[in-house]
């Protein structure tokens, strides 16, 4: 249960000595190259070249050149991701999108343990549209659909189980239907192999503060497959997404490309620190970060399935490797107050009402030892009842973790 294993490359990340960090899942840890790539947008770039930037720092170019970062590790080609806005805003271009593919088709079909923010735009384009929404889940989608459905949208993970599901499967189902299928990567991107292409997915979108380490407020990104890009007709058309933006023409036409699904002036200071926060990938195959995720969740499985059911601690998280994202989820009793005291011992998780402690588990910068001593603190406070020792302030406005 307890593990040598190293993590795959803590050197490229900033970590608190003390501190374990599980919760990468919400937001991850900043990568060593984040600072100086900062203090370059700032000095250099905006102090001193100020407008010029635009040129000759290739400002204009960087959402669609880290798009295809971001594209190559969620297995699309180039031309297909651009980075900019955040996942709720991508989420309602992609939705309205996909259902304009499919005048005539009434129906949203999303996942009811989804994402509250995926749950409410679902809900606002089914209002705007004059469409009706299906809350279901994944699994049972084959008797759900059917020649009135316009579109399925799903995360890949589940962020409360960590439920993992099928890409693959679930894209096809949805085509058969003649559907458009969209996924909210949120909680996969960095953390698993994804193949968007392969798969034929239509649209998706994703965070860049999770996994993928681009910090807190980095910009979302959104895919938008080759073969729709002719045909799509996203509802945000602002400028940068005009085919001729410095034409300043009075009415819209799209760009022919990914351009098309730019929207505003992008947020270049945060844009340059994920673009350096991205380097943490560099010559690490994300099959890698597969086999050393699986071998952390496993770890924690196991040991609370030996050393915490006596706490009526209970494993949410699928047990089936296949079926498993990044992050493990423990049903408890009194798990906020757990997880307010874990933090007071450096062990950082997050709280997910009304019964979970979750635990996130980043391979990149967490080794075995680091969740074997996670785990022992956690078993420490259940059995020593130190979460009924410190009194916590609740705060009901803003329970992060
Ligand atoms: C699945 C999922 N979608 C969307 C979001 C967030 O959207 P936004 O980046 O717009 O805050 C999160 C987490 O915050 C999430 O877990
Ligand atoms: N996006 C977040 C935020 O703006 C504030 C606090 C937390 C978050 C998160 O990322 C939460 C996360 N999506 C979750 O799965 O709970």
């Amino acid at each position: 249960m307890s593990s040598e294993r190293a993590a795959l490359a803590p050197e490229r990340f900033v970590l608190s000595d003390g501190t374990i960090y599980l919760d990468g899942n919400s937001l991850g840890a900043m990568p060593v190259g984040v600072p100086a790539a900062v203090e370059d947008a700032l000095h250099r770039q905006w102090a001193a070249d100020l407008i010029t930037s635009w040129n000759d720092n290739g400002w204009w170019q960087l959402p669609a050149r880290i798009g295809d970062r971001i594209g190559a590790l969620v297995g699309a080609g180039p031309g297909q991701v651009i980075c900019g806005d955040s996942t709720s805003v991508q989420l309602f271009q992609t939705l309205v999108a996909a259902a304009r593919l499919r005048p005539g088709r009434t129906v949203l079909i999303t996942d009811g343990g989804g994402f509250p923010t995926d749950q409410y735009l679902t809900d606002s384009v089914a209002r705007l549209l004059d469409l009706e929404v299906v809350r279901i889940h994944p699994s049972e989608l084959a008797r759900h659909l059917d020649a009135r459905t316009a579109a399925v949208s799903f995360s890949l993970v589940d962020y409360r189980t960590g439920e993992l599901f099928d890409l693959a499967g679930v894209t096809a189902a949805t085509h058969a239907a003649g559907a458009v299928m969209v996924w909210d990567l949120c909680h996969a991107a960095g953390a698993l192999p994804v193949r968007l292409d392969e798969a034929g997915v239509d649209l998706a979108v994703g965070c860049s503060y999770k996994y993928l380490n681009g910090g807190p407020g980095a910009p979302a990104w959104i895919y938008v497959a080759a073969g729709l890009q002719a045909e799509i007709d996203l509802p945000l058309t602002g400028w940068h997404g005009h085919r001729s933006p410095f034409a300043l023409e009075q009415h819209y036409a799209p760009a022919a490309s990914i351009e098309q699904a730019r929207i505003g002036t992008p947020p270049l200071l945060s844009m340059l620190a994920l673009d350096a926060a991205l380097d943490a990938f560099d010559g690490i195959e994300l099959s890698a970060v597969r086999a050393a995720s699986l071998a952390l969740t496993d770890q924690v499985i196991a040991y609370a399935d030996e050393q915490l059911t006596r706490y009526d601690v209970e494993v949410v998280t699928p047990r089936a490797a296949s079926r498993r994202g990044s992050h493990v989820s423990l049903r408890m009793p009194s798990a906020y107050e757990v997880c307010q005291a874990l933090i007071a011992r450096g062990v950082i998780g997050d709280y997910r009402a009304p019964d979970m402690l979750r635990l996130g588990l980043t391979p990149l910068y967490l080794s075995g030892q680091d969740v074997d001593r996670a785990m022992a603190e956690l078993r420490d406070v259940l059995e020593t009842k130190a979460y009924q020792a410190v009194e916590f302030a609740r705060s009901s406005d803003h329970p992060v973790t």
